[in-house]
This record gives structure tokens, sequence and C-alpha cells, in this order.
């Protein structure tokens, strides 16, 4: 007797995946699908429709079965393959770390069209280190700091900095504290924004995995709007760029605060969706 043993091919396994993961709620199913089976079979997403009839190992079946489960209870992509994409780079993602977000890069953006002479910089909450290392690469001349309250972040950070090559002063501490004295020419921050009130009502993949400590920006979200404007012009160099990114109509009640501590040249700048994504201000 023969027992009929079951083939999956890279074809099947997709289309199986597809509908698994939709049925499971995520957005984006078949390609998210195609990420993870290209990230175990190290072919490209080419290279997967090249080779759509090759039938997987053992090995591949039960290292991309445990991606796929993970993926059903909405841990993010990115935590289960471990990097994403910011200005051009891989950055190293966990747990430890926001997901470095596409709409970020406008910060990132903004400071170098508005501030490209700047000689120091300082980053508050640096996370994955996203934003300082994209400004770092693109200021080579500039001295860039970072400060992160998370020991594990901080960590994961230094980790992308040496990967990339790249020259930065990390501290772990909170917004200011470890650059008592000292002035810059840019600061910038993706401050935790999102009211703890709506941190319940967040998509499964951001409330359940992301850090809170990344999120919660206080009972109307602006707690580190205010406490960053507020320290602002004692370590600001005159003429010096304060900018940060803000959520979705946070951006006149940011600009307020800019307004009432005697920022000038205040600006608002919009994401791709056309959402105002970034406040800025020069202080005298
Ligand atoms: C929204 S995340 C931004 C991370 C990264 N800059 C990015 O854009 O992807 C905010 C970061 O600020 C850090 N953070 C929270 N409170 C802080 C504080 N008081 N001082 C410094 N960093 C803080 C969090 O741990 C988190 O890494």
């Amino acid at each position: 007797m023969t027992e009929k043993i079951e083939t999956w091919t890279i074809r099947k396994v997709l289309d199986w995946t597809k509908s698994y993961l939709a049925d499971k709620g995520v957005d984006n199913a078949r390609l998210e699908s195609e990420w993870l089976l290209a990230a175990i079979t190290g072919h490209d997403r080419v290279g997967l429709y090249v080779n759509y009839d090759q039938p997987l190992t053992d090995a591949e079946l039960a290292n991309y079965r445990s991606m796929v489960a993970r993926r059903a209870k909405r841990e993010p992509l990115q935590y289960i393959l471990g990097t994403q994409e910011f200005y051009g780079v891989e950055f190293e993602v966990s747990p430890a770390v926001l997901i470095p977000r596409h709409d970020t890069e406008v910060l990132v953006m903004e400071a170098l069209q508005r501030a490209p002479q700047a000689k120091t910089v300082l980053d508050i909450g640096v996370g994955s280190g996203c934003i300082a290392l994209a400004l770092a690469r693109s200021l080579p001349e500039a001295d860039v700091c970072g400060v992160e309250k998370s020991p594990e972040a901080l960590k994961l950070a230094q980790r992308n900095a040496e990967h990339l090559g790249v020259r930065v002063t990390l501290c772990e501490g909170s917004l200011f504290e470890p650059f008592l004295g000292q002035r810059f020419d840019l600061v910038v921050s993706n401050p935790p924004y999102i009211p703890t009130a709506d941190l319940a009502g967040l998509q499964p993949e951001v409330r359940d995995y992301e850090p809170l400590g990344a999120l919660d920006g206080g009972a109307d979200g602006l707690d580190f709007y205010r406490a960053i404007i507020a320290s602002a012009s004692q370590h600001l160099n005159p003429g010096g760029w304060l900018m940060v990114e803000v959520g979705i109509d946070q951006s006149m009640a940011v600009r307020e605060l800019f307004a009432a501590t005697g920022f000038t040249e205040i600006f608002i700048a919009r994401d791709p969706q056309q959402i105002e994504r970034v406040v800025g201000g020069k202080i005298i």
C-alpha cells in the first residue's frame, strides 16, 4: 500500500496562507504571506513567482508554519521578520521598540531641508534609532545625540548604529535630563502621543505588541509636547530648530504650544496621506 504524501508547493502554500491570514483579519494577507515565505526560502518575491511549483522542504514548512501562526495572532510582520526599512535603510526591530513608520520620514526630510547646517542634533525617544541614524547618515559633519528611557530600546538602537557604521551618542534617560547645560542646533522627537483612553481601541498589532511606553501620551496625548517644548529654549542654540511628529488632529494644539513658548517660523508639514504630521519652530 502506498501512502499519498501531500506536496506543498510555493503556489499552494501562498494560496492557503492568503485566505487563512485574511480570515484572521490581516490586511494585505497575500503580500504578507509572500514576505514571510521569501524570508524562509531565501527567494525574493519575484523568485517566488518564478519557482511557483517548487515544493518546500520539511524544515521550510515547519519554520513557515510557526511564522504564520504568530502572524495569525496579529503579531506584526516586522517583529516576526526582525527588520523594517526606514529612509532607505534596513533597521533591526524587536518588541522593545516601536516599528519605524514611513510617515516619520517627513520629520527627517523637514529637518534636513530646514536645518541642513545643524552641527549638533538631539533626538528625544530614539526607539530603534531610525530618526537619529537617518539624520546622522545625511549630516556626516554633525554630532548627533539621542536619548531613550527604555534600556532595551537603547541597546537595539546601539546595535543598529554599529551595524550601519554610524557614529552617534546614545544615552539612557528622560527627555533632556542627560544633556543638562547642553545646547543643540536641532532637536527632533517622535514622542508617545496616543491619548491614554484611545489605547484600547488601537489595532491588535499595535495595542498588543508595540511597547506601551512608546505609545501613551497621557490623558490628551500632549504630555510629551508640553514637557519638550517647555524645556526646549534651555537646550537650543539661538536660531535652533525644534521639530516634532504629531498624531492626527494634534497639529493645532501643538502649534499653539510652540507659539505660546516664543518660537518663530512655526510650520506644519503633511505626510504623503496629506495628514498634518510634523510641527516645528525656531528659537530666536
Ligand atoms: C513613538 S516612539 C518613537 C521611536 C522612534 N524615534 C521612531 O520614530 O520610530 C517614542 C520613544 O520614546 C521613548 N520614551 C518614552 N518616554 C521617554 C522619556 N521620558 N524620555 C526619553 N524617551 C522616552 C519610548 O521608549 C519610545 O522608544
